[in-house]
């Protein structure tokens, strides 16, 4: 630990001179794992008392990362949420890094966040020992356990303010995959943190054995039957006769190490077959030991209740209602693993432009998790108005304020227990009630306005925006302590004009929403050609409107696109267009155009007795348009 581990102050000095001044070897005088790392540090031409040049990289890049270690941070977010509440409230930080020792997570004490932040501790920077030298997380990676620096025993002298406690974290087959650290101020002892630290990642490299381990047994072990089903129990896997994978209680069993793993014999180790663990449920060893346990044969044990059978790509070709959302493959991935992260009890932030499904890609995660059948709750953060959202988020009691209803209201958080929670907008979020959302979420409770019993809640957390958040927080818009809470994972929905294959999402959403009509090539073209930059709300619309101009059956021609799309024809073939009079140039193509377009309008107004949304909404297009289309003729009506 790390009191254990750690000289006076005034003994390390010593050392330190010692070593840095003079070129000796502080043997006994210094821990040997720092004193080993010293050595490399010095080997490798790195100054001591230079100032550390660590330059996190770009939010984009480290989001990227953290989406290539989305196992790894999906396995450790439980273990980092219950141990930054714990680190805050002793002044420290947790960090998860991956297995170079870049960080991707840090979370804990605020204060100490800030002051970390300045020798760089952060995430997106990389702690490995050759770039900053003697560190807990970069010499845990060399030496392939756990270490403590503390103070002056860290290589570089700005690094003293910091303690620091770091377990490396090794996947099933061994191989490093990340660590986790505890840090605090070099001032204060902290007593526990390795200890907390090695619980924590015993519990994460537990948790890696739930995905199963492909056609081997796998034997979950302890002397103490008590403690089987525990982080604490031995895991073994064995295929073919041979330890192939187990974690590091398993391995303590047999006073094994890493480097046995796909060498070390079945039989080498127990005296027992295996039968007679499935028989009796306890094995012996080769030194005679009773372990009790049992075997799971290459299943993965379920994690949670049978979802739906996700909607595969395949599945989307064959004829859909028209309501039905449309994904495609890279959106079909991003789906599985966005309700991966949800059903492990974390949050997913969906980012991407307007109108590019965002929230219909949240009610889809909705379906398929294991909450599906519970509540969907959305709620758009920009357009509550900003006196009322905060009632209506957390509720209030009977005569909160003025004007509140009578027997309150239970607020939509309350409203999504046991389900979903959609917050649309987030970025929108009034700053003033950042704090209060994020200690609801940090806390699972909730204290309505006006008094009464705080109340526990039970919601999966999906969030939204338009807005670039790295921004916002940049500008002081949003928090960003409120920003790790909502993007423990992050989907990115690209715009239709970055999708290399337009027409494949043309053909596909036709297919729904065509009512049997065809597209004529030249129409489908110029449909795939333009870019919509109100992405597939505005291409869906367009779509819709086709069909309400078009007769059924009939082959759509270019004839009744819209204006804006007319533009895109190149310009020879304008050159060659035949002499209709609809076609013959924009200007003169849009009005008798735009006068069927408004006639479809009139008679969804009409069929929906004069009501806007309705008639936007059976349209497909916004009530804006509806608005700015027909002008005049709506003023009076209802909405
Ligand atoms: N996956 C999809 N398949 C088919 N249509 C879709 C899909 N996603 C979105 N749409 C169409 O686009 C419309 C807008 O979708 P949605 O409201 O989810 O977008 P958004 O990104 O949340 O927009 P905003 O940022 O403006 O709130 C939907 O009503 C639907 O018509």
């Amino acid at each position: 630990m790390a009191q254990q581990q750690t000289l006076s102050d005034r003994h390390l000095g010593l050392a330190r001179r010692a070593f840095f001044e003079h070129g000796g070897a502080p043997v006994g005088k210094v821990p040997e794992t720092i004193l080993r790392s010293w050595v490399r540090c010095q080997r490798q031409g790195l100054a001591a008392e230079q100032a550390p040049h660590i330059e996190p990289v770009p939010a984009a890049r480290l989001q990227e990362m953290r989406e290539r270690h989305e196992k790894l941070w999906r396995l450790a977010r439980a273990e980092l949420e219950l141990l930054s509440s714990d680190a805050a409230a002793t002044g420290s930080i947790v960090i998860l890094t991956d297995e170079d020792g870049w960080i991707l997570d840090a979370e804990g004490s605020a204060s100490f966040l800030d002051r970390a932040g300045r020798v760089a501790l952060m995430p997106g920077a990389c702690w490995s020992e050759a770039q900053v030298g003697t560190n807990a997380i970069g010499t845990a990676i060399v030496e392939g356990r756990s270490v403590v620096v503390h103070g002056g025993e860290h290589y570089l002298t700005p690094h003293g303010i910091l303690s620091c406690s770091a377990c490396p974290i090794f996947d099933p087959y061994g191989l490093p995959v990340g660590v986790l650290d505890i840090s605090g101020d070099s001032n204060v002892q902290h007593m526990h943190a390795l200890g907390l630290a090695r619980l924590a990642v015993a519990n994460i490299e537990h948790r890696y054995f739930d995905e199963g381990i492909p056609d081997a047994e796998l034997l979950r072990l302890h002397r103490d039957p008590a403690l089987l089903g525990t982080a604490r129990e031995g895991l073994l896997a064995f295929r073919s006769g041979r330890l192939v994978a187990a974690n590091q209680a398993g391995l303590q069993l047999f006073g094994l190490d890493r480097s046995e793993l796909g060498r070390a014999p079945y039989a080498a180790l127990f005296e027992d077959a295996l039968g007679k663990l499935r028989d009796d449920g306890v094995l012996l060893d080769r030194q005679g030991r009773a372990l009790y346990g049992r075997v799971d044969d290459g299943q993965a044990r379920p994690r949670r209740p049978a979802a739906r059978p996700p909607i595969t790509v395949s599945a989307a070709l064959t004829p859909q209602p028209a309501d039905a959302p449309l994904f495609d493959p890279v959106q079909e991935a991003d789906l599985v693993r966005a309700c991966r992260v949800l059903d492990a009890g974390l949050s997913v932030l969906v980012q991407g432009q307007t109108g590019t499904g965002k929230e219909v890609f949240a009610r889809e995660l909705h379906r398929r998790c294991a909450r599906a059948g519970k509540p969907f709750v959305a709620v758009n953060c920009a357009a509550l108005p900003e006196g009322l959202i905060e009632a209506e988020l957390f509720g209030y009691e009977d005569g909160a304020f003025t004007g509140a209803r009578k027997n309150g209201n239970p607020g939509l958080l309350r409203q999504a227990d046991g389900g979903v929670l959609f917050l649309d907008e987030i970025g929108d979020m009034p700053l003033a009630l950042q704090p209060r959302l994020l200690r609801v979420l940090q806390e699972r409770e909730l204290s309505p306005l006006g008094g009464g019993k705080p109340i526990k809640l039970d919601f999966a957390l999906v969030c939204a925006t338009h807005r670039e958040m790295q921004q916002a927080m940049g500008e002081g818009r949003f928090r960003p302590d409120l920003y790790y809470r909502i993007a423990h994972h992050t989907v990115h929905i690209a715009p239709l004009s970055a999708n290399a294959d337009r027409a494949a999402v043309v053909d596909a959403l036709w297919q729904r929403l065509g009512q049997g009509r065809r597209l004529t090539e030249q129409a489908r073209q110029q449909l795939a050609d333009y870019s919509w930059p109100g992405n597939l709300r505005q291409l869906g619309a367009c779509l819709r409107t086709l069909v309400a101009l078009s007769e059924p059956g009939a082959l759509v021609g270019v004839e009744l696109l819209p204006a804006y799309l007319h533009d895109l024809r190149p310009a020879a073939s304008r050159a060659q267009t035949p002499a209709n009079p609809m076609l013959a140039s924009p200007a003169a193509s849009a009005s008798p155009l735009e006068a069927l377009a408004e006639a479809a309008m009139r008679q969804a107004l009409a069929e929906c007795d004069g009501n806007v949304s309705r008639a936007a909404r059976k349209l497909g297009i916004s009530r804006s348009t509806l608005y700015r289309r027909l002008g005049q003729d709506l003023h009076g009506k209802p909405h």
